[in-house]
């Protein structure tokens, strides 16, 4: 379990984390969502004690991480994969950090059996690929078979293989009853490995919630196809008849509406006479629910394309 409290840090002027509440739970796996400088990193760097809030608390297993008296055994962590001596073996590299914690040397042996580096583990960690480190980040996070798990874009780098086992390998750790929480971009990834979502904008927590509860928040969306799609968009957007309603043209004949359901535009289509040639349902992802929850909270926009 990973609790913060009114988690704040301040570098300067600039709010990096402003006042963060929130529980991970044991037993599933938490995605960490947010637009790039909404605060992530720094809210993992706070609960591994690297930095110091500038107020709130945040604990691991009911203490703060600086406080455990073996760290390796409650958080395993992964945030910067290239953060390893070069010229060390992955096996070196791994034992020096287990012997810190009295960790056996088949420990390690585990780890590279379980990360799939057995193979390359008396090779120079300087000449391995960015997937390879990622790994062996990944190996360093389990060597002490901690409680909790954090990780940071573990997928970064992995090819298909890599993601396909890292997926694996956390809904597992989730399996056992332990705390994961995992950070990515990858919104498919993560919806395919996630129960649940934290999504931070601006250094605050914009959503926390079952995946499945914030996708569905997010509302349903009907593609509508008519050879008289620009009557029936405006038979649907009459002043007063379905207040709320979007409407995202798709090209002359196709539409998309959030805001009724299928069966009340086919209804809307018949009692005006117009013909329909398409009303498909469209289940929105978790893309489209974390587009739409931060599109307002991303601090470096892209401009439109045209
Ligand atoms: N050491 C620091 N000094 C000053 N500002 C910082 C420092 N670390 C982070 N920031 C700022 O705090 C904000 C949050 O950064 P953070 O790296 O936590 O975001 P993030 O969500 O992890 O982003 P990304 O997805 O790009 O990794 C950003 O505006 C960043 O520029």
């Amino acid at each position: 379990m990973i609790e913060t409290h009114g988690l704040t840090k301040q570098y300067g002027r600039k709010t990096a984390v402003n006042d963060v509440s929130f529980t991970v739970r044991p037993g599933q796996v938490t995605g960490f969502l947010g637009p790039n400088g909404a605060g992530k990193s720094t809210t993992m760097r706070l609960i591994l004690g690297l930095d110091r809030p500038t107020s709130g608390t945040v604990t691991v297993l009911g203490r703060s991480y600086a406080d455990h008296p073996a760290p390796l055994h409650a958080l395993g962590a992964l945030l910067d994969a290239k953060g390893v001596h070069p010229g060390r073996s992955a096996r070196s590299h791994l034992s020096a950090l287990a012997a810190t914690h009295r960790i056996p040397v088949s420990r390690v042996d585990e780890v590279l059996e379980m990360t799939g580096l057995s193979s390359v583990a008396g090779k120079r960690v300087g000449g391995f690929s960015l997937g390879m480190g990622q790994r062996l980040g990944i190996a360093a996070a389990m060597l002490g078979d901690p409680q909790v798990l954090l990780l940071d874009e573990p997928v970064n780098g992995l090819d298909p293989d890599g993601v396909y086992w890292v997926r694996r390998l956390v809904r597992q750790l989730a399996a056992e009853g332990r705390t994961v929480l995992l950070s990515s971009h990858l919104m498919s990834e993560m919806a395919q490995t996630a129960d649940h979502v934290i999504v931070l904008g601006r250094g605050k927590v914009v959503a926390d919630a079952p995946i499945g509860e914030f996708v569905g928040g997010s509302g349903q969306r009907v593609t509508v196809g008519s050879p008289d799609a620009a009557r029936l968009a405006a038979v649907l957007t009459d002043p007063g008849a379905h207040p709320g309603l979007d409407i995202e043209s798709l090209g002359e004949h196709r539409f998309s509406v959030a805001g009724m359901t299928a069966a009340e535009i086919g209804r809307a289509a018949v009692e005006h006479g117009i013909e329909l040639h398409e009303l498909t349902p469209v289940a929105s992802s978790l893309e489209d629910a974390y587009l739409a929850l931060t599109r307002d909270e991303v601090e470096y926009t892209t401009p439109q394309a045209a």
